[in-house]
């Protein structure tokens, strides 16, 4: 018999995912598996239940939560030898992830994706010895982030994210970076760094138009030292798609990376506070089976 792991975090986004288990636990025992709830209660917990499910060789794990739930548990799938399929049931704020492969942001209809679905092979990043699926991104407005209680994203979403950045950037933080990538460097001060695997980030999907979730590169966008009269045609190049042809953005893509600041400065990634630059970044080509639409 195939074995499926679903692993639920109560505490994402609206606090709903408990609410989805029984229906989703029907329809895999319907398509012939055994099904095991695991539930996590604390940080890590989607990582370590992830790893036990490839070691006892499961077929499939589907992640009911949200990004850092997901971020989680591809942690635990991808050093190890038999690596199950992945569903993905979005139950977060932002739900980059699900965005950039197209998978419903309404849980019903991403439910219905476990009967009826694609694989396709993704891209995992690599931040030094531990991975990310989204973004790792430097800088002020980045580490604003961690700012946002868990209470203020149930209650306002994405909006709690944009009223901590717009706070921060009151007072235009910038740092000085040097960036190698592929042989080439890059110094000066800005405001914020993005390495972006997929296209969404922040639930802005457009910010990234061009990063495909398999294609084997990772899409930098460096803001420079730009004062706050110069924000607005930024974030209208981020709502347009085109924050890569804005002057005031130097971008590249590479599959290698190393990033560094004299300063001390904390990466935020795939939307939780990360390791200290320095970093290095790099790409494991269609690592992963995930269902898609
Ligand atoms: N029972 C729990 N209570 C509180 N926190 C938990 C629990 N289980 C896991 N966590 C932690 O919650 C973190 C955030 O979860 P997740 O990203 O899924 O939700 P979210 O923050 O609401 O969504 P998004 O990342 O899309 O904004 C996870 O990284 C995990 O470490």
């Amino acid at each position: 018999m195939n074995k499926a792991m679903m692993i639920v975090n109560p505490s994402s986004g609206k606090e709903e995912a408990v609410d989805y288990v029984e229906e989703i636990e029907q329809i895999l025992s319907q398509q012939g598996y055994e099904v095991k709830i695991s539930q996590t209660e604390k940080e890590l917990d989607a990582t370590k239940f992830c790893q036990n499910a490839c070691k006892d060789e499961y077929d499939l794990i589907i992640s009911i939560g949200g990004d850092g739930t997901l971020h989680e548990t591809i942690n635990g799938l991808i050093d190890e030898h038999h690596r199950p399929k992945l569903g993905i049931i979005p139950m977060g704020t932002v739900n980059d992830f699900a965005r950039a492969l197209n998978i419903p942001l309404d849980p019903k209809e991403a439910i219905e994706l476990i009967r009826h679905h694609k694989i396709r092979k993704v891209d995992i990043g690599k931040i030094n010895e531990d991975y990310f699926v989204n973004i790792v991104a430097a800088g002020a407005i980045a580490e604003a982030v961690y700012e946002v209680s868990p209470e203020e994203k149930t209650k306002m979403g994405p909006l709690a994210y944009v009223l901590e950045g717009v706070k921060t950037l009151a007072s235009n933080p910038t740092y000085p970076l040097a960036i190698e990538y592929d042989g080439q460097y890059w110094e000066g001060n800005s405001l914020l760094f993005l390495a972006a695997l997929t296209n969404s980030i922040g639930g802005f999907e457009k910010i990234a138009p061009d990063a495909e979730v398999d294609d084997g590169m990772i899409h930098c966008y460096i803001i420079d030292d730009i004062n706050v009269l110069k924000l607005p045609a930024v974030m209208s190049s981020i709502m347009t798609g085109k924050l890569k042809k804005n002057k005031d953005v130097t971008y590249f893509k590479a599959k290698s990376i190393k990033l560094s600041s004299p300063d001390e400065l904390i990466t935020n990634v795939d939307g939780e506070e990360g390791q200290k630059l320095p970093i290095e970044l790099g790409v494991i080509s269609n690592h992963i089976e995930v269902m898609v639409p």
